[in-house]
């Protein structure tokens, strides 16, 4: 499954062919947000309040849901959530991370001490029913017209899963479409919300960002492309050291030994749970000098040739090896596309131009977690976001 979907979806040919829907995606969360400022600004000021951790998440859902179901959601960073299925998936992620006390006494699973256990049968089926609609959806639409079946990747599987007998192949299917939207989603949002959330307490490395995105875009063009998003050094710089000190698994996700075997001198015995502190590699002091701060520039100097593709071991936001995450790629591209954009069409302010407590945890997408409100206001001529290209 892994090498199918990195053929069918995730290589770089194909997400090169999928270029229009990222981009397309970006262009039309970016006009929302523009007529949301502009439905809202007031005759004495041009900041308007915003909710950039919801709009994240939606801009990403939608870009994945695209590709993956030929989905969209509707907006709910104007303030109420609009998908109810939004809220299994918080609640995927918060049982996710969750101690459970049968992880470490197994023989007292029966006992479902806390109650998460049946919580997360009731979660996976909220998620599975979700996902059974889609595929329903698919089908009809295939019944009704067979030329369009290969739009999305869903469309995909059900061709190629054709001669797999039917339960099987529902079962494939929806569990490898749900998890790419949530290996994709949740990490790809968080990764954004805490890259502006730095750049709002460094305003020097915001400044310079933008003085980029001037000086090789240029205030007079709308939308930056993913071919210009790909010059912006100094932009990449950030992403890498948002994704050090910030990396949207901090404990990557755990793995099995399947045999014996020694690392560095620790026998490992089968069976055993590995799990990787990615969190702490990323701020090794032997490594990274100030190792807690914000220091983009160290990726343009020292660490110049340091990629987050699994090559460096000091830096392994994706992981590494044979199960590393597949979505590298596409990740990284909907990154810097993102992020590009929406530095180049705003300024940002934090409300009463307070710096952010990053202990808050911003970037957690746990509905008790804090939002990330802030002022935006445009940074372009009006006559730019007026015109089409
Ligand atoms: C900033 C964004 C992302 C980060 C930081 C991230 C990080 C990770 C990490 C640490 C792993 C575990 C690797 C290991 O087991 O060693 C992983 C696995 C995975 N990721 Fe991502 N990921 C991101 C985006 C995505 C995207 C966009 C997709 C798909 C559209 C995706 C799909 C997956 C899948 C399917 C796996 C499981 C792979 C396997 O078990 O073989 N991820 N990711």
């Amino acid at each position: 499954m892994r090498k199918f979907i990195i053929i069918e979806l995730l290589s770089n040919h194909r997400l090169n062919l999928l270029k229009h829907v990222r981009e397309s995606e970006v262009n039309t969360s970016l006009q929302q947000l523009y007529q949301l400022w502009n439905k809202k600004k007031s005759s004495n000021s041009d900041k308007v309040l915003v909710e950039m951790k919801r709009w994240f998440r939606d801009v990403t859902l939608n870009v994945i849901l695209m590709m993956v179901v030929g989905k969209r959601i509707p907006n709910s960073y104007e303030g109420v959530e609009t998908v109810e299925w939004k809220k299994s998936v918080d609640e995927f992620f918060e049982l996710g991370a969750k101690f459970v006390t049968a992880d470490a006494f197994p023989f007292l699973r029966w006992l479902d001490i806390g109650g998460e256990e049946k919580r997360m049968k009731k979660v996976s089926k909220e998620l599975d029913q979700l996902v059974e609609g889609w595929l329903r959806e698919h089908k009809e639409k295939i019944a009704e017209n067979e030329a369009n079946s290969e739009e999305d990747f869903m469309g995909v599987m059900l061709t190629k899963l054709r001669d797999v007998e039917e339960h099987d192949a529902n079962t494939i299917n929806k569990a490898t479409n749900l998890s790419l939207v949530l290996g994709g989603e949740d990490t790809t949002s968080i990764t954004m919300t805490w890259a502006l959330a730095l750049l709002l307490n460094n305003r020097d490395a915001l400044n310079k960002v933008q003085q980029e995105l001037d000086s090789h875009v240029g205030k007079d063009k709308l939308l930056v492309t993913e071919s210009d998003a790909k010059n912006l050094v100094y932009l990449q710089a950030i992403i890498k050291e948002t994704l050090r000190l910030y990396p949207a698994a901090p404990l990557s996700v755990t793995h099995e030994a399947i045999e014996d075997y020694t690392v560095n001198g620790y026998n490992i015995s089968v069976g055993t749970w590995l799990i990787f502190n990615l969190h702490k590699i990323h701020r090794d002091p032997h490594i990274w000098t100030n190792s807690n701060e914000f220091r983009p520039e160290r990726f343009m100097a020292t660490h110049k040739d340091f990629d987050v593709r699994g090559q460096n071991f000091e830096l392994i936001p994706f992981g590494s090896g044979r199960r590393m995450c597949p979505g590298v790629s596409f990740a990284l591209q909907v990154l810097q596309l993102t992020l590009a954009n929406v530095l180049h069409w705003f300024e940002f302010e934090t409300p009463s131009d307070e710096a952010i407590d990053m202990r808050e945890a911003p970037g957690l997408t746990s509905p008790k977690a804090t939002p990330l409100e802030v002022y935006i206001s445009p940074r372009l001529p009006t006559f730019v976001y007026n015109s089409t290209s």
